[in-house]
């Protein structure tokens, strides 16, 4: 049985409340004469687990970047539900190709923790729970770069989740995984959402989508196309984009 990881929140930090962890305001993005977002506006969090969905190129990997503060916007505003605060793990990350120290996956741990700012003396219980709650117990000593690229991704989702993020932004968590992998890496996110992190994820994936989402963030060409529960969103699409989308057409 998992550990429940919330518990251990570093300063007993109240769960967020009923607001939206994010509310991007008009966020812009140009690169090199490009524009890659254009008046982003939505709130991300409305729901345990929010899927942003569109095309290669829709500007799904920027708009995870902006909201954990790794990019800044041309211009636009992102805003927390909470007071600002020194405080950066509330949000957390977790990109496609996560980045492993040449180390045991104990001492990736040991080391996320430290950078979370977590006693010595804490850090051996609360790695123990984590690597529970990963089911890599078994693994722990093995060196981090030695795991199959399933058991990559579990420890970077719960390295993640060791900072007891209100928020975790997660890019394609289960590209090229294979069927097996990809269910151990949704039962992850299922338990860390029913644990009260909201997860807000960016995936081709649509039956992942569908199987984790309840609402769904449609981005196209930099914009918002839609943003709707995901039931409606799959049953009955209200943008042309979407519908398009859904229908495998090539949109240009
Ligand atoms: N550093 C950069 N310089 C120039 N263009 C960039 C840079 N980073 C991203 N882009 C461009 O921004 C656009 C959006 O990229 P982004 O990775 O956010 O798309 P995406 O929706 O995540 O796509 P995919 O589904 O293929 O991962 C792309 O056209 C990409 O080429």
């Amino acid at each position: 049985m998992a550990e429940r990881v919330i518990p251990l929140r570093p300063d007993g930090r109240p769960r967020p409340g009923p607001r939206p962890p994010v509310r991007l305001e008009e966020v812009s993005l140009s690169r090199r004469g490009r524009v890659i977002l254009d008046g982003v506006s939505a709130s991300l969090g409305l729901s345990d687990v929010t899927a942003i969905l569109g095309p290669n190129g829709a500007g799904k990997t920027q708009l995870l970047r902006i909201i954990a503060g790794l990019d800044a916007p041309r211009s636009g505003r992102v805003e927390f539900a909470w007071p600002p605060t020194p405080d950066k793990h509330r949000v957390g990350l977790v990109l496609q190709r996560p980045v492993l120290l040449r180390r045991s996956v104990r001492a990736n741990l040991d080391h996320a923790l430290r950078q979370y700012g977590i006693s010595r003396k804490d850090r051996p219980g609360r790695i123990a729970e984590l690597l529970r709650f990963g089911e890599l117990s078994g693994l722990a000593a093995t060196p981090a770069r030695a795991l199959s690229g399933g058991e990559q991704q579990r420890l970077a989702l719960v390295r993640a989740l060791g900072a007891a993020p209100d928020l975790l932004l997660l890019d394609e968590p289960s590209a090229h995984l294979d069927p097996r992998s990809t269910a151990a890496i949704e039962t992850l996110i299922r338990r860390a959402a029913d644990e009260g992190v909201r997860i807000v994820l960016v995936t081709h994936d649509r039956s992942q989508a569908r199987r984790l989402a309840s609402d769904v963030l449609f981005l196209h060409a930099g914009r918002v196309a839609e943003q709707t529960p995901a039931r409606r969103f799959f049953d009955r699409p209200a943008s042309r984009e979407a519908k398009a989308y859904l229908d495998g057409d090539l949109l240009l």
